[in-house]
């Protein structure tokens, strides 16, 4: 049912703009991961971790794998979305966070970081679809990508200062180079959301869309005039625009990874994300 209603979305995208639809399904067995490739070479991958995306290291691990074989097969673009009409993705996963060994901890952290670099890097455009609410771990892959389009009514932003950690500074960086460094510094020392309308006017997000439809016609059009641009030359572009953050990551990842790791595993900062599930159970047991 799934791959039919991908499909479906898939042949209006292509047919609306008369260009012969012929889907196929990416090589790889993924569980957390619908990756469809139209003839124009462009990948819609659609992240599928019911019920909210939560960002564990199997679900990181695939979109690494995916972002790999993407590069070695010159996709001409890339479109990341999620499965539901809700949320985009609720960030990293507590349940690898909370009461868990050093070791649980560097491999989520390590895992995200590995995607940050191959996604924020990709020779390749990059769209993030934004279907639903987008906090944390789920506004840091969004940022990656070239060009945000979020559909109306949601939240989105880096709330992790709440959790009691600060961001890490590639995170800070990704913001800053996104939205300024003073809308920025406002936005992570607060753990601001950002509803879609006020993060369009911060330039948090690129397009606002009424649906998924109208924001995949959107996503069309974006990755459409590339089709004129010789792809080593934007390539070439990316790279020098992005290279700082990426080397950056490359050589302090190791030392950002450690950090990350002893600041979860503080008591404080586990009693406050104890207190945020519990906090999330709640509000879920008071709404039914
Ligand atoms: C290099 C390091 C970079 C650091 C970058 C990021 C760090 C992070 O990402 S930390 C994670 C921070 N995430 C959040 O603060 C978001 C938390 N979630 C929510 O606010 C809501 O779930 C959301 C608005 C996304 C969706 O709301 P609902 O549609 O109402 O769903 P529920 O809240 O009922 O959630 C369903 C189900 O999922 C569980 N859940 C949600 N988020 C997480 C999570 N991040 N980790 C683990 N589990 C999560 C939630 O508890 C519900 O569980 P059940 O009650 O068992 O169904």
């Amino acid at each position: 049912m799934y791959r039919y209603v991908c499909k479906t979305m898939l042949r209006r995208l292509f047919l609306s703009k008369k260009v012969s639809y012929q889907a196929r399904l990416f090589s790889g067995n993924f569980r957390y991961l619908e990756v469809l490739n139209n003839e124009n070479n462009v990948a819609i991958v659609t992240m599928k971790r019911a019920p909210v995306n939560t960002l564990n290291s199997e679900l990181l691990s695939e979109i690494s794998s995916v972002l790999t074989n993407l590069d070695e097969t010159k996709c001409s673009g890339m479109v990341l979305t999620s499965f539901s009409d809700k949320v985009f993705s609720s960030g990293l996963d507590f349940n690898e966070m909370y009461e868990s060994r050093p070791a649980t901890i560097r491999t989520l952290v390590s895992t995200i970081l590995e995607v940050i670099i191959k996604l924020y890097g990709s020779p390749f455009p990059t769209v993030a679809v934004i279907t639903g609410h987008a906090p944390s771990g789920g506004c840091v892959l969004s940022l990656c990508c070239e060009y945000r389009i979020m559909v109306q009514n949601f939240q989105i932003g880096l709330n992790v200062v709440k959790l009691g950690y600060s961001t890490p500074l590639s995170i800070v960086q990704l913001m800053v180079n996104t939205i300024g460094h003073r809308n920025a510094e406002l936005a992570l020392t607060s753990g601001r959301l950002f509803t879609t309308n006020e993060a369009l006017r911060v330039g948090l997000i690129d397009e606002i869309a009424k649906d998924r439809a109208s924001a995949f016609d959107k996503a069309n059009d974006f990755l459409n005039q590339f089709k004129v641009i010789p792809p080593i030359a934007r390539h070439f572009t990316k790279q020098s625009m992005r290279r700082a953050l990426l080397q950056d990551v490359s050589i302090n990842g190791k030392i950002y990874v450690e950090d990350f790791v002893s600041l979860i595993s503080r008591p404080k900062v586990q009693e406050l994300i104890a207190a945020y599930m519990a906090n999330m159970k709640n509000k879920k047991k008071n709404s039914n």
